[in-house]
């Protein structure tokens, strides 16, 4: 009898904002860096992609993807590759145990959202490309680790490999021609330093003008100053971050943080012709920054950036006060973002901040997105993809 059954799972990914940068591969059809990272991975009741693979033998002949309401393409050679792998792992499943339904050879109908702007710097391929292989390794019931899972998710966009853990994440970068070696593993979960907030200055929410795929790959081919950051910068960053975060060591976390951010910024100023992410906004962020840590005579704040201008900034809750409340002074509650609660029971007098530093800042923040440090993948009965198939219209 033909089995006209509609298979789907869901599940819930998040964002990651590395504080040890990503910037540059060694092999770009295997998405293999030159270097490891570190992130943090972001709560999902603040940012997260909700993901449902669904797949059926009575589906139209080829697989799709609908992206927040729109047919989205999926012949790129990364969705394939996220496809082929997981559909081989199924694949062996069922050759394994012939009673299993044959959802390999099925068409998948994958229906997603990010609940935050697409391509605008924020990380969405990120938390997309996790919540995809996580949404088809539970529909194919595989029984792979998060760590093998970030190999497959490494193929859809580097950065999203982190995403399948909380908390504290490292991708290493191995060493092996296949990639086999290269993965993400926790490095610390969220609940080791659960004070960690993250306050997202959106600077601008459009679409970035040089992608993170070509701008490395122009780094890689014509920047002296990377070849220095690969061999040492980062290396020691690492080792130094790692530590900073066993031992939840908060003034060192944000001086790497930082140093980070410059030194893959400067590898991008570097880069010929020079691509530029931050603009006069940012670098009143990082003024901000500064002279908040100043004004607290240590270090509270810490700013970083991704492929774009919107600035990152982290800090310990108990440090809320000083930190949220000077950005809050400055960028006035006509802004979308704040959380009521924290902002309400501001108490310390804010810094005052550089009238310069001010006026950019107000002028040039759209938003906020106020989060903090948060668990990886859920999976979640919410579907995207009603029982017969069809995809729900929200
Ligand atoms: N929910 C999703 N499911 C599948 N793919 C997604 C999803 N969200 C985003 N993507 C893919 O990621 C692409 C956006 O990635 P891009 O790298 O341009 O931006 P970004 O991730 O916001 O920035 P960055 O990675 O540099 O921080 C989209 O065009 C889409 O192909
Ligand atoms: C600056 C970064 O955000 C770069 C992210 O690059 P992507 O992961 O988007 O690149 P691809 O692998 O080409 O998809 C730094 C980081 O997240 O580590």
């Amino acid at each position: 009898m033909a089995d006209n059954t509609v298979y789907r799972a869901s599940t819930t990914a998040p964002v990651n904002i590395a504080v040890v940068k990503y910037w540059g591969k060694r092999d770009a059809k295997l998405n293999l860096p030159t270097n490891s990272s570190l992130s943090v991975t972001l709560a999902q009741s603040d940012l997260r992609t909700l993901t449902t693979a669904s797949c059926s033998a009575t589906y139209p002949e080829g697989d799709t993807l609908i992206l927040n309401g729109e047919p989205s393409d999926v012949s790129g050679a990364r969705t394939q590759a996220c496809f082929r792998e997981l559909r081989a792992r199924r694949a062996a499943l069922e050759a394994a145990d012939p009673s299993l339904p044959k959802l390999s050879t099925m068409p998948l109908r994958i229906v997603s959202e990010n609940n935050f702007p697409t391509a605008a710097g924020l990380a969405s391929s990120a938390a997309g490309f996790a919540a995809l292989v996580r949404a088809i390794a539970n529909l194919y019931e595989l029984p792979a680790s998060p760590s093998e899972l970030s190999l497959i998710a490494r193929q859809g966009s580097g950065s999203a490999c982190r995403s399948l853990f909380g908390g504290y994440v490292a991708w290493r970068m191995g060493e092996k021609a296949d990639g086999s070696d290269s993965l993400a593993v926790q490095v610390a979960e969220a609940s080791h330093w659960p004070e960690m907030r993250a306050l997202i200055l959106v600077v601008s929410a459009a679409k970035k003008g040089v992608s993170s795929t070509s701008g490395m790959q122009q780094t890689v081919a014509t920047s002296g100053l990377f070849k220095e950051r690969i061999a040492t910068v980062v290396p020691k960053h690492m080792e130094a971050m790692e530590k900073a975060i066993k031992e939840r060591d908060f003034a060192t976390f944000a001086e790497i943080t930082m140093r980070d951010s410059n030194s893959f910024h400067a590898t991008c100023a570097d880069t010929y012709p020079p691509i530029f992410y931050m603009n006069d906004v940012s670098r009143a962020a990082i003024r901000a920054v500064e002279q908040i840590n100043d004004a607290a005579g240590r270090t509270v704040a810490a700013y970083t950036f991704d492929a774009g201008p919107n600035a990152v900034i982290y800090y310990l809750e108990q440090d809320t006060d000083i930190v949220v409340g000077t950005l809050y002074s400055v960028l006035g509650a006509g802004i979308d973002g704040w959380k009521q609660s924290i902002v309400e029971s501001l108490k310390q007098p804010a810094v005052t901040l550089d009238e310069a530093v001010a006026g950019l800042l107000k002028g040039g923040v759209s938003r906020v997105i106020m989060t903090g440090v948060g668990e990886g993948p859920q999976k979640t009965d919410e579907y995207l993809v009603a029982e017969d198939g069809t995809p729900v219209k929200r």
